[in-house]
């Protein structure tokens, strides 16, 4: 189900929640449509997309973590394909663009926190910081998001990041994704990608 990776030198990878937008930021940076839809857990193996003469892929995975309608063996399963692949190819992976539903995500956050369990997202980030892979947390869906900056500061301090979000543009980007809105993001994928002396991939970001 995760043996699919093309034999690429160099990889971005989006993560994240089901339903937060991955397939859906996936069609607007490769111009190419990906099954997605408004019932999680659409994407259910890894999309790859890769241009014939550079080597380098983007890599669209499934939802981490809790999906309706999904029986939760399988979502194990699933969960456990995307912490081996990080793995596996954590020295290959340029940059992970953490995909979080900004309408929602702070709510999940704080109902999942206290007590013994780690919400899916934070465990994710804290995940992708061990494996030293450089992250940028989209915050999608911010088209139905009202209190931008409020939102924004209280999503930093659920990662443990201090706000105000505004000092940490290389890592939180608000972005619309259906509305084709990236700029924040493609700036700070820039960023990452400029740090390990790869300007030459800026043609996909
Ligand atoms: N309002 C709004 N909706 C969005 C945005 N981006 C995606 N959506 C919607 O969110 C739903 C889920 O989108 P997908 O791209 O399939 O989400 P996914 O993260 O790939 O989901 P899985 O494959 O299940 O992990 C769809 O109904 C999209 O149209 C956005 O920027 N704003
Ligand atoms: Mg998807």
């Amino acid at each position: 189900m995760f043996d699919t990776r093309p034999d690429r030198g160099s990889e971005a990878v989006l993560v994240g929640r089901s339903n937060v937008g991955k397939s859906t930021l996936m069609r607007e940076l490769t111009g190419h449509t990906f099954d997605t839809g408004r019932n999680p857990g659409v994407t259910r193996s890894p999309n790859h997309y890769d241009w014939a003469p550079e080597d380098f892929v983007i890599t669209d995975l499934p939802g981490y973590g809790f999906m309706s309608g999904v029986p939760e063996e399988r979502r194990e399963e699933i969960k456990t394909g995307i912490v081996r692949y990080l793995e596996d190819n954590a020295e290959k992976i340029l940059v992970a663009i953490h995909v979080v539903d900004g309408k929602s995500v702070v709510d999940i956050i704080d109902r999942h926190s206290g007590g013994e369990e780690i919400p899916y997202d934070v465990e994710l980030f804290h995940f992708l910081r061990e494996l030293d892979i450089p992250t940028v947390v989209a915050v999608n869906k911010m088209d139905k998001v009202d209190d931008r900056d409020e939102r924004l500061d209280a999503i930093c301090d659920r990662l443990g990041l201090l706000p105000p979000w505004k000092q940490w543009q290389e890592t939180v980007a608000p972005i619309s994704a259906k509305r084709g809105q990236l700029d924040p993001l493609e700036k700070a994928v820039r960023t990452h990608l400029h740090d390990q002396e790869r300007d030459d991939l800026f043609t996909f970001f």
